[in-house]
């Protein structure tokens, strides 16, 4: 089947990321068959759907496009049986991940393509106890994967290159922004970058040298306001006034060896799991996870929007 005929899409596992795919298919006009072993999981799913339907009918909806295209299956076996292509989001749990594919893989009809969001497993080590490991896939997003356009794509060592060739495609007639890969990287691309922001604001939380507050501010109202439209490698680019990327690392180079990074990440001790708790819940000041859920996604609207429109002018 072509990636543009796909009707057909199947989500499994249904939490914050699953659910997310949901939404994000049922707005591009797709019927979706979700599955999910949690008791709770259809309510938590049609919530955080309808939590979602007012941004994307803000953003537009594709003709046909309805909430009352899901369908929530009783069973895994179910939910794949007709699907034409199968989008996995289950815990990040390596045991869970092999024992689930080989399920999906044995239930879904030959040929179609399954995809994993996985955030940092290679597939090579997830397809071990596939039958048909050749179409099995990553397809990472990022979230609320129902606004935010990346997916980076990559296969394992017994993935084809047709089923990464036609999962991009899938993604990209499904309104996705695509990043295929050809070799698989521990985090992929986008969470190496964001690891290694992580991994330094947790050591400054643990060492006391910054609050939670203090390093959200540091990003929200700082690098982060040109990332939108730049990203770090054109961000440093201007750094270098007329010079440019050649002025910047002549100039910064030998700081590079400055010791401002750390290269281990630090004990999760209980303190710091705590510390960072409590700020989180600080810096919400009040607010629920559903209102900040609602207020990220009119944020990411607009950012969308004002970077279109100085794409469009420029
Ligand atoms: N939360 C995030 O920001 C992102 C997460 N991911 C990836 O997405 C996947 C899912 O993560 P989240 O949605 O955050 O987790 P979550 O905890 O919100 O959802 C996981 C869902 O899987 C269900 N589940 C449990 N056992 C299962 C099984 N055996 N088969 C199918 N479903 C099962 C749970 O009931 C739950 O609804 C993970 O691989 C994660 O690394 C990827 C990008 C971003
Ligand atoms: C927290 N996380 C590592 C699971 C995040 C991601 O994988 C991507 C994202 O949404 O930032």
């Amino acid at each position: 089947m072509e990636p543009a005929d796909v009707r057909r899409v199947a989500c499994v596992g249904a939490g914050v990321i699953g659910g997310g795919w949901v939404a994000h298919f049922l707005a591009k006009g797709y019927e979706v068959t979700a599955w999910d072993p949690a008791p709770d999981a259809e309510a938590r799913l049609r919530r955080l759907v309808d939590a979602a339907w007012p941004a994307l009918t803000e953003l537009g909806l594709a003709p046909g496009a309805s909430v009352d295209n899901l369908t929530v299956a009783d069973t895994l076996e179910t939910a794949v049986r007709d699907a034409e292509f199968v989008q996995e989001s289950a815990p990040e749990d390596l045991d869970i991940k092999r024992d689930l594919l080989a399920r999906i893989d044995a239930a879904t009809p030959a040929g179609v393509v399954v995809s994993s969001s996985t955030s940092g497993y290679g597939m090579t080590e997830m397809q071990t106890e596939c039958a048909t490991p050749q179409r099995l896939v990553v397809g990472h997003p990022f979230n609320p994967p129902y606004l935010i356009p990346l997916v980076e794509v990559v296969g394992g060592e017994r993935t084809r290159p047709w089923a990464v060739r036609w999962a991009a495609e899938f993604f990209e007639v499904a309104g996705k922004s695509v990043i295929t890969m050809d070799r698989e990287v521990p985090g992929f691309i986008a969470n190496r970058l964001q690891e290694a922001i992580w991994r330094e604001a947790l050591h400054m939380v643990a060492n006391g040298e910054a609050t939670v507050e203090q390093i959200d501010a540091s990003i929200t109202e700082g690098p982060g306001l040109r990332w939108p439209l730049l990203g770090p490698c054109l961000t440093f680019h201007l750094a270098g006034g007329e010079g440019g990327m050649a002025h910047m690392l002549d100039h910064f180079g030998p700081s590079l060896k400055s010791p401002w990074t750390r290269l281990e990440a630090p004990e999760l001790t209980e303190e710091l799991r705590d510390r960072m708790v409590r700020g989180c819940e600080d810096a919400a000041g009040g607010r629920s996870i559903a209102e900040l859920v609602a207020e990220r996604d009119r944020a990411v609207i607009a950012v969308m929007r004002a970077i279109e429109e100085v794409r469009r002018k420029s």
